[in-house]
């Protein structure tokens, strides 16, 4: 194992990088873990080094609260997963973060920068980006032409570039040099000339991924990244997510898929009928029964963990158990509330 005594210095799989699935991450990893190892598994807790930080926000539809969010940290150079039933308001709260969506109340910084009222691209100007569920890439671009929409300060710097022909076509000129680059990474160069409609689901999500690239993000949000992807390319999209650790990025993603969930994040932050009901390491997240009882309450489409399964089955057995032993009697409580008896 090399020594890598700088832990935020140049990345050895930068340039190089082949598009060979990343290891599991080397120093930025064990210190996003170290940094987070001592915290208190506890709902608001303080970061020692929040990127971004959301105080009061919420957002209502009609008489739905889809998101109240008293108080949330993001940890720097960490993955955060971000994770609870259908409904529970994540997609909304990416939106609210990333400028897609307005709360009703509240506020949130990167930096300590208020990103509040700000448009989207304002938002990637400052280095927050977010990647979506639906795969956004206009499917009558060409892979290419997608990449460059990603490039920072399209808009009105574009105009004004074009009336200094000679910026302007340096700036081209390095932009499809950066994205050649990323997508020679995410495996997708031979196809920069295809319509982005007729790549696989996967290959989208890649794009998506890579794009988001484009703007040189300081925080990056993944929404449901793995959604839909085939076996083969979910361990290259892991390792991708990985890599962006390893460049010194904060990661948040949403995931259904409790393994990737305890394979890639630092830190797990858990949302239900708009609130964050519980925060932790990953380890922490499966032993807590708000969290179970929020997934068995929700009848979400989403697979039980394997812990939540096992928790089930104990429970049942011990009903089952309890009633062999009292011959009948099922009126006995001493286990607990839950009855599976009708
Ligand atoms: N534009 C909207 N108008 C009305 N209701 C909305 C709107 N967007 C979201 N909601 C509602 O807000 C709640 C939270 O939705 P959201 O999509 O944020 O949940 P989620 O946790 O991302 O769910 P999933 O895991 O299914 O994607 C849901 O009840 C949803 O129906």
């Amino acid at each position: 194992m090399p020594a890598d005594p700088t832990p935020h210095g140049a990345t050895a799989s930068g340039a190089g990088s082949t598009g060979a699935a990343p290891g599991d991450g080397g120093a930025p990893r064990r210190l996003a873990q170290m940094a987070l190892r001592d915290l208190p598994w506890e709902v608001g807790v303080a970061k020692p080094d929040p990127a971004v930080v959301v105080d009061g926000v919420t957002r209502t539809f009609g008489g739905l609260t889809a998101v109240s969010v008293d108080h949330l940290e993001i940890q720097r150079g960490g993955i955060t997963g971000l994770i609870g039933p259908n409904g529970a308001g994540k997609t909304t709260l990416f939106n609210l973060l990333t400028g897609f969506d307005q709360p009703d109340t509240g506020t949130w910084s990167f930096n300590g920068q208020s990103l509040g009222k700000l448009a989207p691209h304002q938002v990637a100007r400052l280095g927050v980006v977010r990647t979506f569920q639906l795969t956004k890439a206009l499917s009558r671009l060409t892979v290419l032409q997608n990449m460059l929409l990603g490039a920072q300060g399209q808009r009105g710097e574009s105009f004004l570039r074009a009336l200094v022909p000679g910026t302007w076509r340096a700036q081209e000129k390095a932009n499809t040099e950066k994205a050649m680059e990323l997508l020679r990474r995410f495996k997708l160069d031979a196809k920069k000339d295809d319509f982005a409609g007729t790549l696989s689901g996967g290959q989208r999500k890649l794009l998506e991924m890579a794009r988001a690239l484009m703007s040189d993000p300081k925080v990056v949000m993944l929404d449901e990244p793995m959604a839909g992807v085939n076996p083969a390319l979910t361990q290259s999209l892991l390792g991708h997510v990985k890599d962006l650790r390893e460049q010194g990025m904060t990661v948040i993603f949403v995931e259904h898929d409790m393994d990737v969930v305890r394979d890639i994040s630092d830190w797990v932050v858990v949302m239900a009928a708009g609130r964050i009901i519980a925060e932790g390491p990953p380890e922490s997240i499966s032993q807590n029964q708000a969290v179970v009882d929020a997934y068995l309450g929700a009848h979400h489409d989403a697979p039980l963990t394997v812990e939540e399964e096992d928790q089930v089955l104990a429970q049942a057995e011990k009903a089952i158990a309890r009633e062999e032993q009292t011959d009948g009697d099922v009126l006995s409580t001493d286990a607990g509330p839950e009855r599976t008896e009708r």
